[in-house]
């Protein structure tokens, strides 16, 4: 009986006459043996009948929590039909709802009541952990503080890892730090879950994390540590903290920032460009946008000095343009803050004025690229590069069918959620996401993989180049920055292999490179099979 209730082993209806009679599982199923195949086809047909998102999420939540191995069957031969359920958007609104729907725990709460004893409570967790994606909910997605119910996003970003990378899903821990919640919202809500009380902050807050990091290090050696979703102000200073001493990056910072310079280096291909030449201007000035710019100019120090490729780069904030001499600019946005131009304080007057190639939306403010910013930029440039990469879909800059209709179907345009496909004077287009959901598998996967100590921002300008390399001439033909996602796992691979070199080469190996790091990377994949 532990078996079927154990998902790591749990076949369901799959275990075979031979497994029902030597682990005295007879009478504890019915009778008929299915296959995988048909089990899958069953979690299908329910799922399709299902009439909300939402629903669905659920659905598939229990299937994890029941039966991992088909949960993940379901989720790489569906990933089209199935990511947008289990990430986003879809994971944001379970967030909201995350006290509404809880069924069963999944990952592990270390609340600040915890303090001093972290250590010991990790020890509660059964598995290896070789990689840990963790949050304190203050900043989830683009929907703010969610506190305790951020924990969707670790677990649907390990669920990512998992299928589209082939991390094992026993090695992957998804941990929410509760250091309570700022959101009335939550504090008054009877099914929260967290702490009901306010953020901790300050030292307090900086010994506590520092606290959990030092346990999960004890605790699961030479375990990679992603930092997900923490606000501006706890991101930059985790990430400085810990990077060069311990295994960790921050995907909202480094994994976004790969991800869009691929993107970049895709619509280049289309445009004809060189990428030193391009005017970036971002709209918002946080972790996506200096992460994105700081990627972007050591790409462009190729063929430009870092001061003209600085100078290429451009911030608008909630105050208006970035520039030197503003008050109270924050460190991360300094590097930006450009001297010799006025202040501006819309970003439609920004573009007018700095006439960039390219804008890259990272602000969470939905609809910000209005029909005015996309003609501007349409006016301005032949092919304009429109990357509208907020989260949910609720918060992005623009739709798919605004990027191409407003700009006559020139727009070279990306987008942080999913996007149908837009038919415009009879041309389809098949946007693809800008997400970091094609990175941060292939990376965590090499730096696994490899047994790196640290994780380097070389390592991401490898993962850049390794998936804008797997973009083919028929992806960029329609539209596609990025390829198909249903080829992820090859995509991964590639990235993984990427990643793991730049690991051989700088010495952060545990031993000596491989002659096949490809095999290597390989050989390490989950195949979610009985
Ligand atoms: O989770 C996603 O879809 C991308 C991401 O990291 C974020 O928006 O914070
Ligand atoms: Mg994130």
């Amino acid at each position: 009986m532990t078996l079927l209730r154990d998902p790591l082993l749990n076949k369901g209806t799959a275990f075979t006459e031979a497994e029902r009679a030597a682990l005295g599982l007879r009478g504890l199923l019915p009778p008929c043996v299915l296959t995988m195949e048909t089990q899958a086809e069953r979690v299908l047909t329910n799922l399709r009948a299902l009439p909300t998102d939402l629903e669905k999420y659920v659905a598939l939540n229990a299937l994890h929590d029941r039966n991992e191995a088909l949960f993940f069957r379901v989720v790489v031969d569906n990933i089209d039909e199935v990511q947008p359920i289990i990430y986003t958007p879809t994971v944001g609104l379970a967030c909201q709802k995350y006290g509404l729907i809880f069924q069963r725990p999944r990952g592990m709460f270390i609340s600040s009541r915890d303090r001093g004893q972290i250590a010991e409570i990790l020890k509660n967790w059964p598995y290896p952990a070789k990689l840990i994606v963790v949050t304190d909910g203050e900043r989830i997605l683009g929907l703010g503080d969610l506190g305790a119910n951020g924990m969707g996003i670790p677990v649907g970003k390990l669920s990512l890892y998992s299928a589209c990378a082939g991390v094992h899903p026993e090695q992957c821990l998804p941990v929410v730090l509760d250091v309570g919640t700022n959101n009335e919202e939550l504090l008054n809500d009877p099914y929260y879950l967290g702490l009901r009380e306010r953020r901790l902050t300050g030292e307090a807050y900086d010994s506590f994390v520092d606290e959990f990091m030092q346990a999960a290090r004890k605790t699961f050696p030479d375990v990679l540590i992603q930092f997900e979703d923490f606000a501006n102000h706890s991101a930059f200073k985790l990430l400085h903290k810990y990077r060069d001493e311990a295994c960790v990056f921050n995907d909202d910072i480094q994994g976004t920032a790969a991800v869009a310079l691929a993107g970049l280096f895709s619509a280049l291909r289309v445009s004809g460009g060189k990428l030193k030449d391009q005017k970036i201007l971002f709209l918002g000035a946080g972790e996506a946008a200096t992460g994105i710019a700081d990627l972007v100019v050591s790409a462009m120090m190729a063929g430009a000095t870092e001061a003209e490729a600085l100078r290429r780069n451009w911030l608008v904030d909630s105050r208006g343009l970035v520039v030197s001499g503003r008050e109270g600019l924050s460190g991360h946005k300094l590097r930006y803050a450009h001297a010799g131009q006025a202040p501006i304080a819309d970003f439609l007057t920004a573009i007018k004025t700095l006439k960039p190639t390219a804008i890259i939306g990272v602000a969470a403010v939905g609809g910000a690229f209005t029909p005015e910013v996309l003609k501007a930029m349409a006016e301005l440039n032949e092919q304009p590069i429109v990357f509208a990469l907020s989260n949910p879909t609720s918060k992005a800059e623009c739709s798919a069918e605004d990027a191409y209709r407003y700009t006559e179907g020139r727009a070279l345009f990306a987008c942080g959620s999913p996007y149908d496909p837009v038919t415009l004077s009879g041309r389809t287009f098949v946007p693809r996401q800008g997400n970091n959901s094609y990175i941060f598998p292939g990376v965590g996967l090499g730096v696994i993989a490899s047994r790196s100590r640290l994780v380097t921002d070389e390592m991401f300008m490898a993962a850049a180049h390794a998936l804008a390399d797997c973009v083919g001439k028929e992806d960029l033909a329609q539209g596609s920055l990025y390829p198909a996602l249903p080829r992820i796992r090859e995509v991964s691979v590639r990235i993984a292999a990427a990643v793991a070199d730049v690991a051989y080469q700088r010495g952060l190996a545990d031993g000596p490179a491989p002659n096949d790091v490809k095999a290597l990377v390989q050989s390490q994949m989950y195949e979610p099979k009985y």
